[in-house]
């Protein structure tokens, strides 16, 4: 199983109380697997994505990616394990305002220590891979559209090859047809690479594309009833 959750409980302080926020969650996706999440405001979906990718510790419960137990590492093994094996495409991970789209992967590619020049042609080849070709490789964020450069956030996750992806609100910020496109995008390459992908997202329309969809209400996650 490339990502497990067993029995996930995340809570934050909350004055003198703590808030549940993850209650007792548990998920498994395999690889070539995608899955939406969807569920209303506060519900969890954030924190659910926050524990998966490792950058949040459950106060109890296990978080497995790719067979090894994050929860049991100190933070510098989980911080390799993300790096190496998890994909992240979150509405802050923003791109870098003065790097053109094949000098974001390549930015990446440096802190795992690539060839360059092996890099750069991997850069354009998964760049390609999501659509941006036509010297689109070349430009910076200002000059793509919103669209683009969410494409060019999915390119860079992939290059490390991740076993998971984690995708939160791909859509928002694009209207329905280009929205649309993302989300296939992103179910093609859940395929290609294998990766167990886990999607969170508001809009329902998108949700055909989805292996399964599971709905989180107030820290639980469950079947949808009209699923
Ligand atoms: N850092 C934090 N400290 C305290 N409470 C938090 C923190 N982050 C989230 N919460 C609370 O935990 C609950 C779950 O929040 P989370 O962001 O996971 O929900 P969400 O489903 O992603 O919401 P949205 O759809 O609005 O993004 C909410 O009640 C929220 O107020």
């Amino acid at each position: 199983m490339n990502l497990a959750l067993h029995d996930i409980v995340l809570t934050y302080p909350d004055g003198d109380r703590r808030l549940t926020a993850l209650d007792r969650v548990s998920l498994e996706v395999g690889a070539g697997e995608f899955v939406a999440v969807v569920g209303p405001s506060g519900s969890g979906k954030s924190s659910l994505l926050a524990v998966a990718a490792t950058l949040q510790t459950p106060d109890s419960g296990r978080v497995l990616i790719a067979g090894q137990d994050a929860t049991a590492m100190d933070g510098r093994q989980r911080t390799a394990l993300r790096r190496d094996r998890i994909g992240i495409v979150f509405q802050q991970s923003n791109l870098i305002a003065s790097l053109t789209a094949v000098e974001q992967l390549q930015a990446v590619a440096h802190l795992r220590g690539g060839r360059p020049r092996a890099v750069a042609a991997r850069a354009e080849e998964l760049l390609a891979s999501v659509g941006l070709t036509d010297g689109k490789q070349h430009r910076r964020p200002h000059q793509l559209s919103g669209g683009e450069r969410q494409r060019v956030n999915i390119a860079r996750a992939l290059f490390a090859e991740p076993s998971v992806l984690l995708v939160d609100e791909p859509t928002s910020a694009l209207d329905h047809e280009r929205g649309e496109q993302i989300v296939s995008l992103l179910s093609g390459i859940t395929r290609e690479h294998g990766t167990a992908t886990v999607m969170v997202t508001h809009d329902k329309a998108q949700l055909g594309a989805a292996d399964r969809v599971l709905e989180m209400v107030d820290g639980r996650l469950a079947q949808p009833a009209a699923a």
